[in-house]
């Protein structure tokens, strides 16, 4: 359903990255590893249409993201993925359920509150609800992130390095969540990191080379 053809993106003349293709099938999850500095998060955002490649394609479900407009493309993306960024982007000055409830808001849906509040179960942070993201701790925020990216069950998931300030028992558990909420919603996952304890967690496998 995610494919990518001969994707290319330029920060400058001198920073010019060419990506391997992808390819990613409905329900399937798919990790790409590279060092720091390989791209990752380009491409990532390459993926989202966050940026807009050089040249090349990034279809999902048959659609073509570079062919679209900036609108089409804000509505395709609230609509379909879900993102869990490098760092958690959260509105510091709403309440835990008003951040996962802000995902329906920008995909046109309507407000979500018993999924919100069976998500912050299953993920461990019912009783934190009405706090601020600022008030949990990393590993706490970080699985808010994974519930803000399933509220509206995409078609794909994208995470950015999920684990990467996580020790080995909360590494294991977040990409554990991530796999299952991917498997409940029967969405695909593709998971970018340099973090090689996720290696055995993934049967499909892509590395990014310097
Ligand atoms: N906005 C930008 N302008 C110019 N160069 C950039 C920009 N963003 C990233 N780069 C450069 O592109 C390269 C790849 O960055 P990117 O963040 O995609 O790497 P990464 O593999 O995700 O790294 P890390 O694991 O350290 O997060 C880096 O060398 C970085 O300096």
């Amino acid at each position: 359903m995610l494919t990518t053809h001969n994707l290319t993106f330029s920060y400058s003349p001198t920073k010019h990255f060419q990506f391997p293709d992808i390819a990613c099938a409905n329900r399937e999850a798919l990790l790409i590893l590279g060092q720091s500095g390989t791209g990752k998060t380009t491409l990532l955002h390459l993926l989202a249409l966050l940026l807009t490649p050089t040249a090349g394609s990034v279809t999902i479900n048959e659609t073509d993201l570079t062919t679209l407009n900036a609108a089409q493309t804000a509505a395709f993306r609230a609509a379909n993925m879900g993102i869990v960024y490098q760092k958690p982007h959260f509105v510091s000055s709403l309440s835990v359920m008003d951040n996962l409830l802000l995902a329906n808001y920008l995909a046109n849906k309507t407000e979500a509150r018993d999924r919100a509040r069976q998500l912050a179960s299953q993920l461990g942070f019912a009783d934190q609800l009405g706090k601020r993201p600022n008030q949990m701790s990393q590993g706490e925020q970080q699985r808010v992130s994974i519930a803000r990216a399933v509220m509206n069950q995409p078609a794909l998931i994208l995470a950015d390095e999920p684990t990467s300030s996580l020790d080995d028992e909360n590494a294991t558990r977040v990409i554990g969540l991530l796999r299952q909420q991917s498997e409940q919603i029967g969405a695909s996952l593709v998971v970018v990191t340099h973090d090689q304890r996720l290696k055995d967690a993934f049967q499909n496998r892509v590395s990014l080379e310097k």
